[in-house]
């Protein structure tokens, strides 16, 4: 869109029989997700039959439900809680790098599929931070749970084209929440479900705690409240239900959800450029080495490496995994002369924006020294969304910042990173996939420093 007309506000397009208003101008961005967030607090969500646990996510639920989930989910995503899951991000790469160490044993390097690598790293990081669970897929690459969370997205073709009908003409949601369709696989989300309540049930029975966002999430069942009796004296505090156990345990499946794709995919394309450009590779190891010399790698040392922060942020930007952020008209108003009426859907098109040339000149070329402070305050922070904006942006921005930090800097401590004749140069796009990621295998060469 935005490569097509000469920078208009906004324009209109049908996708189906929906009609659909793509904010372009980041004034009017900041309108639609921040400054009049009243008037779009919703995305348009299909609703069908065989999900009704994802409808209690966050990303599903509306209006005041939202609000109170995401108010009692955010505690889980503050600095002290992620501070607590270095350890458990750290472990997993600890065992990325051993198992790495192991296969290029006898000739120094070895040529992988980074994707695979990448992916198993994650699915350790949110197994371990989020459910509670030691997987080690560097050494059960087989596991129930990796399968599982690998088959996520595989609905198959004939359900898959079913639910593309649906949203294209609309279909309402009382046919489509009776229809025995789900946007993700149901077998993995029973499986996710289950292993959550079992895991839950051992925690409870046996008294155990550990620094996760299923322990958060389970607090938050019970958090404590003042209420005040009839006189000012008679206060007390009373345990009170600020998320059911159904809510709370959805929450935590969809954290996988929302996690897996998008870490393990900037991964790679982190390490898909890196490999493309030594100079800027050598530049982060520097940096990685400037601030982590010897011993275990800490949250305040991460946190000061502010060229692999710029790495992520140009990844982020030229391969943002969540294209567009949506948002329905929940209370209707007039917008730079525009009437927008209820249930009109609006899109903001966050990878057109980062690709945009007037904001981010040669937008192909990989250019890390985009993101120094003095070259962000040159431009409106709303023509860089990779997490969207405004109150129902990413919960989880930091945490995924600071797994793919962690990550990062223990590859490259280790082991260089090269093309090879197997790497595609360009890559293909997966064009059935939700999120914005490679279609092939990406292969590259790492080597031991
Ligand atoms: C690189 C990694 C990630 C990217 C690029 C990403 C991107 C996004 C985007 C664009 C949105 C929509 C924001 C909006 O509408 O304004 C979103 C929503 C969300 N993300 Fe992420 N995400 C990432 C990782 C994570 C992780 C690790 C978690 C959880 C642990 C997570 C949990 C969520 C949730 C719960 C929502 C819905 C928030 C709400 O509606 O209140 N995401 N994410």
């Amino acid at each position: 869109m935005a490569g097509r007309c000469r920078h208009p506000t906004s324009e209109g397009i049908y996708e189906g029989v929906k009609p659909v208003l793509f904010v372009l101008d980041p004034e009017l961005i900041k309108l639609v997700l921040v400054k009049h967030f009243d008037h779009f607090t919703d995305r348009p969500i299909f609703k069908f039959g065989r999900e009704a646990f994802l409808h209690k996510t966050l990303i599903a639920l509306q209006g005041s439900e939202w609000k109170k989930t995401r108010d009692a989910c955010t505690p889980a995503f503050s600095s002290g809680r992620l501070k607590a899951m270095v350890p458990l991000f750290i472990a997993c790469a600890q065992n990325m790098v051993q198992y790495l160490k192991n296969i290029t044993k006898e000739k120094g390097e070895t040529e992988y599929e980074i994707k695979r690598l990448l992916i198993n790293y994650t699915l350790d990081a949110i197994a371990s931070t989020s459910f509670g669970v030691n997987l080690d897929s560097f050494s059960n690459p087989n596991s129930e749970f990796a399968k599982k969370g690998l088959k996520f997205q595989d609905i198959g073709i004939f359900r898959r084209a079913l639910v593309i009908l649906c949203i294209m003409f609309e279909m309402p949601g009382w046919i489509t929440s009776r229809l025995p369709l789900s946007l993700f696989n149901r077998e993995s989300l029973i499986f996710f479900a289950e292993n959550l309540k079992t895991t839950r049930n051992f925690r409870t029975k046996n008294n155990i705690r550990r620094n996760d966002l299923l322990q958060l999430l389970l607090d938050a069942q019970a958090a404590p409240v003042e209420i005040i009796g009839e006189n000012d004296e008679d206060i007390f505090h009373e345990k009170r239900e600020l998320l059911d156990e159904e809510t709370a345990l959805a929450q935590s499946v969809f954290f996988f959800l929302a996690g897996f794709e998008t870490s393990s995919t900037q991964l790679s394309m982190a390490c898909y450029e890196l490999a493309k450009n030594k100079d800027i590779q050598d530049k982060v190891r520097q940096d990685i080495q400037k601030h982590w010399n010897e011993g275990e790698l800490t949250y305040e040392a991460i946190n000061s490496m502010t060229y692999l922060d710029m790495v992520m942020a140009e990844t982020l930007r030229m391969y943002p995994p969540v294209a567009r952020v949506e948002r329905v008209v929940t209370k209707p108003l007039t917008l730079n002369g525009l009437k927008l009426d209820v249930d009109t859907k609006i899109a903001v098109p966050v990878y057109g924006l980062h690709q945009d040339s007037n904001y981010y000149p040669e937008p192909m070329q990989f250019k890390p020294e985009r993101f120094t402070q003095e070259e962000k305050a040159k431009r409106s922070p709303y023509v860089y969304l990779p997490f969207g904006a405004g109150p129902r942006n990413c919960i989880g921005l930091r945490f995924a910042a600071i797994s793919s930090k962690i990550c990062t800097a223990y590859l490259l401590k280790y082991f260089e990173i090269d093309v090879c004749e197997k790497t595609p140069i360009p890559f293909e796009f997966d064009r059935q996939a939700v999120f914005l990621k490679p279609k092939d295998d990406l292969y590259l060469k790492m080597t031991r420093i």
